[in-house]
């Protein structure tokens, strides 16, 4: 399959890479000059448990490609998925597919600008990945990927990528209950980043307080009782699981939303508290918890905006 993997980070690197350490034909589509250097110039690689291993693969911007992908995966963080969108509809023919596993909600439709919705996948990974430098990635530990297409009518599509990926080493699986999983994903995410960004704790520090441990999980609950209004059968026990898992196994995992804040990156608030509160208030569900700790981010990445800035604050 020819496969074109749009952001050559952390996690584009991890997929890429075990795609193409499988056999498939990948491609990396980024913007950053430096990224494509180190990539022309060293390959991508990954190290993970099973050793460290380095793939030659094109890389450049879209524009440095002509004929369409069989497959596009988008591993942009979600504020940059429209812009990549855009700048690829040349690679985009009859028989192209979308798929998005980005954290958050709202990638799909973004994408749905340039590739049509009956074509587009979604789902969820648990899999981590975290870049060490440009064009070198480590991924430690196991994880899963679940898809299903966005229109939620069954494709044989979705069953071959998902033999394709797990033949890689990405444990795959064609799951019609991937909106549930994305949820789950959601309310994991709302949860601990946020509280992680604001707070500057690692996932072991809010764990072990009260505080913590308590704002975490009643961010949890308000995203599930949104879930439920949109009759997605997220369980709440099953996601206390997940958070209370990473507090006692996680404890060093700083999750990205607070690497970007220490960073002065823009973060993906929107794309996660912020999807919740606009699904919350569609619904008539109340999110509170998931509004004051949105509202903080925003604030933090404003700070850091007008700090690189050289500006007031
Ligand atoms: N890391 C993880 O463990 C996990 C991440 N995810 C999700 O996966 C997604 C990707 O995350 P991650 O890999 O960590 O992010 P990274 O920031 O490591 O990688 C994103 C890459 O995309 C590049 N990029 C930015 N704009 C464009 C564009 N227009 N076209 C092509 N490439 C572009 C970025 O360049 P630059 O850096 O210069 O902007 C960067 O190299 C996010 O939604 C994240 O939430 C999901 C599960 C786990
Ligand atoms: C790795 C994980 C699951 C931790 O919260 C994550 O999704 C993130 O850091 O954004």
């Amino acid at each position: 399959m020819n496969i074109a993997i749009v952001g050559a980070g952390a996690m584009g690197g991890l997929f890429g890479a075990r795609l193409a350490l499988s056999g498939q034909q990948v491609s990396f589509i980024e913007v950053t000059p430096a990224t494509i250097a180190a990539i022309s110039s060293n390959g991508l690689s990954l190290s993970d448990d099973k050793g460290v291993h380095t793939v030659r693969v094109p890389v450049g911007t879209a524009d440095t490609f002509s004929e369409p992908f069989d497959l596009i995966v988008f591993f942009t963080k979600g504020f940059h998925t429209r812009g990549a969108a855009h700048a690829l509809g040349h690679l985009v023919g009859p028989e192209t597919w979308a798929l998005s596993v980005q954290n958050g909600l709202g990638n799909a439709e973004i994408i749905a600008e340039v590739i049509p919705r009956e074509r587009i996948i979604v789902g969820m990974t648990n899999l981590p990945a975290d870049l060490r430098s440009a064009g070198v990635v480590h991924s430690h530990g196991d994880g899963q990927v679940r898809i299903w297409t966005l229109s939620g009518q069954h494709c044989p599509e979705v069953s071959q990528i998902a033999e394709i990926f797990s033949l890689a080493g990405l444990h795959c699986s064609a799951d019609p209950q991937v909106q549930q999983a994305i949820w789950e994903k959601i309310a994991f995410n709302a949860a601990l980043n946020s509280v992680c960004a604001v707070s500057g704790c690692n996932v072991g520090t809010v764990g072990s307080s009260d505080e913590g441990r308590s704002l975490a999980l009643r961010i949890a609950a308000e995203t599930v009782a949104v879930a439920h209004a949109l009759q997605i059968p997220v369980s709440l026990p099953q996601v206390e699981q997940a958070i209370d898992h990473a507090f006692r196994m996680h404890t060093n995992h700083k999750p990205s939303m607070l690497q970007d804040i220490e960073a002065g990156r823009q973060t993906e608030i929107d794309f996660i508290n912020g999807a919740v509160i606009e699904q919350g208030i569609k619904q008539g569900v109340p999110t509170p918890t998931v509004t004051a700790l949105y509202q903080l981010v925003k604030m933090m990445e404003t700070n850091a905006r007008l700090k690189k800035s050289g500006g007031p604050i």
